[in-house]
């Protein structure tokens, strides 16, 4: 009898927790996304959702538990060598220089790609085309010159994500990505995020809930640091406890 070889997830946490003093952000969370996903983390404010994927891109250390990216334990391993292995994060505007231009911006997070050795080929062309590619992707390619810091808030987001995608991620973290946006600009960041889906898996903390229910393949629901449910957005939408716990009943 042959069986078709399981899929290993891309990414697993096994009892992932984070204190903050008293306070247990993350609590035992068990978490496994596969690869090609796009997974939405939602929850209430404060239900741990930005503390959860600031362990799984190393920003933040856990107190306790275990994560693993494609097999190999990360958890002990500092954030820069976590984006060499392919994960990506933005994160609400912490990683844009405002006085550099939008173009620069990029070309840092090209060059780090080039530097590392997986590219063969770190010519100036090469991170010409690499950022010129990045920003047309978002959309913002006509605003190249115009310094970071001049940029609407969502069009910094949107910044954040092109600086993401030329890191050619394996693992996207995007962490309300479409806060800040007007509605076509959220329509067009639906579009991005299938994009980016083909050849990444996509993490998404997102509290518009047209964007969660458009995108996500699965959907995970913490609340008070804990995985409160999960499943595709149709089961989600009809689970009680969420109902109660977020979704306010009505949706
Ligand atoms: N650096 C920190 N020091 C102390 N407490 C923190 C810290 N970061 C987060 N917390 C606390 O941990 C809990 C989880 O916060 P977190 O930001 O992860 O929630 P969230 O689900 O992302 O919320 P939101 O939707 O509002 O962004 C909150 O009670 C928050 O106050």
């Amino acid at each position: 009898m042959s069986a078709l070889p399981e899929m290993s997830p891309l990414l697993e946490t096994r009892a992932l927790s984070r204190d903050f003093g008293g306070l247990r952000a993350v609590d035992r969370v068990d978490f496994s996304v596969d690869p090609g996903e796009i997974r939405a983390i939602i929850g209430p404010n404060g239900a741990g959702k930005t503390t959860f994927v600031s362990l799984v891109c190393g920003r933040l250390a856990p107190s306790s538990g275990t994560i693993i990216f494609d097999g190999a334990d990360i958890t002990a391993l500092p954030a820069h060598r976590r984006v060499r292995l392919g994960i990506a994060y933005t994160f609400q505007i912490t990683s844009v220089y405002a006085q550099l231009s939008v173009f620069d911006n990029v070309a840092l997070a090209v060059q780090r790609t080039l530097a590392d050795g997986r590219s063969k080929d770190p010519s100036r062309g090469r991170l010409r085309t690499g950022v010129t590619e990045a920003l047309e992707r978002v959309g913002l390619a006509g605003r190249a010159s115009l310094p970071a810091g001049q940029l609407a808030y969502g069009h910094q987001r949107l910044l954040e994500v092109a600086m993401g995608l030329a890191l050619k991620p394996r693992l996207m973290i995007l962490d309300e990505p479409t806060q800040g946006l007007g509605d076509g600009e959220i329509e067009n960041f639906v579009a991005l995020a299938r994009e980016i889906a083909a050849n990444a898996t996509v993490l998404l903390i997102e509290h518009n809930m047209d964007v969660v229910m458009q995108l996500a393949d699965r959907i995970t629901v913490l609340e008070a640091g804990r995985v409160l449910a999960e499943g595709t957005p149709d089961a989600i939408r009809a689970n009680e406890a969420v109902q109660r716990a977020y979704l306010g009943g009505g949706a």
